[in-house]
């Protein structure tokens, strides 16, 4: 490809180099929330700020280990999941937010992703939509563990992502209104735990690069609660999603010196 930073080996939306980040990398979509991440890590610098990319390196287990933010949605998420493998990186957690769709799940639990709805574009360009978007079983299980072991209320499911958040939450404005209405139906029948926009790309290109990645999000709230009247809490403090994040990243590090 056509080498667009001027540099070789410069990743061009990134701005970083091997070198500069570790095997594991925890993605947030915020850019704000990756010097809150890097707090958890030991000797965290920054790296490199471009764009809606920020990444901190820093050490976990003595392990080295960082964070870049995605930005919202599945195009730049799969500019950064491709520049950091680049980079060397091969495991990936993502800590986001979502919106809850199952009535069981609350604002201020933790949901944990074992796949993704495909209610987006980018991974459509990746691979043919009968192609599942699934977690990785191994980070998969290191959040569960994590969460279980920090003893926050979490769910495991399927996850719906969608490229308009407003389609999500004002479906009926919309001209497809029709279609988005019918679908979302059925992600509540199908038992959908929360919506939010980047694993379906993440998991994807994560299959095809032949690399790990998983998901666990703060749920900020459920739609679904409040069209019904139950009680339905809005938080919006992300620290238990991330240190469920950070504990997984341990577990995953730990368990792959024993391998
Ligand atoms: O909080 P982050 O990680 O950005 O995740 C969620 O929040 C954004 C929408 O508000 C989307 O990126 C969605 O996936
Ligand atoms: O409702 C929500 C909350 C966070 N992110 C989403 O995509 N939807």
């Amino acid at each position: 490809m056509q080498n667009y930073s001027g540099e070789a080996g410069l990743q061009y939306h990134l701005q970083i180099r091997t070198g500069d980040v570790g095997r594991y990398v925890i993605l947030p979509g915020d850019p704000k929330r990756c010097e809150k991440i890097a707090k958890h890590f030991e000797d965290a610098k920054l790296v490199a700020d471009n764009r809606e990319f920020v990444t901190y390196t820093g050490y976990l287990e003595g392990e080295k280990v960082s964070v870049t933010s995605t930005g919202i949605g599945g195009p730049s998420a799969s500019i950064a999941m491709e520049e950091l493998v680049q980079c060397g990186a091969d495991t990936f957690v993502r800590v986001g937010t979502c919106g809850g769709i199952d009535l069981d799940v609350k604002g201020g639990d933790i949901v944990i992703a074992t796949g993704a709805v495909r209610m987006e574009g980018t991974s459509r360009e990746y691979a043919p939509i009968e192609y599942p978007a699934v977690a990785d079983l191994e980070v998969a299980n290191a959040l569960v563990a994590a969460a279980k072991e920090l003893g926050f209320t979490y769910h495991t499911g399927v996850v719906q992502c969608k490229d308009a958040f407003y389609g999500q939450h004002e479906p009926e404005r919309m001209p497809v209104s029709y279609e988005l209405l019918n679908k979302w139906e059925a992600w509540k029948r199908l038992g959908c735990k929360a919506s939010e926009m980047e694993s379906a790309a993440l998991f994807i290109v994560a299959a095809h690069l032949k690399v790990r990645c998983g998901s666990d999000f703060l749920v900020m709230g459920n739609q679904e609660r409040n069209a019904l009247g139950m009680d339905n809490p809005i938080v919006h403090d992300t620290e238990a999603a991330v240190m469920v994040g950070v504990e997984a990243i341990r577990r995953l590090i730990r368990a792959d010196r024993e391998k």
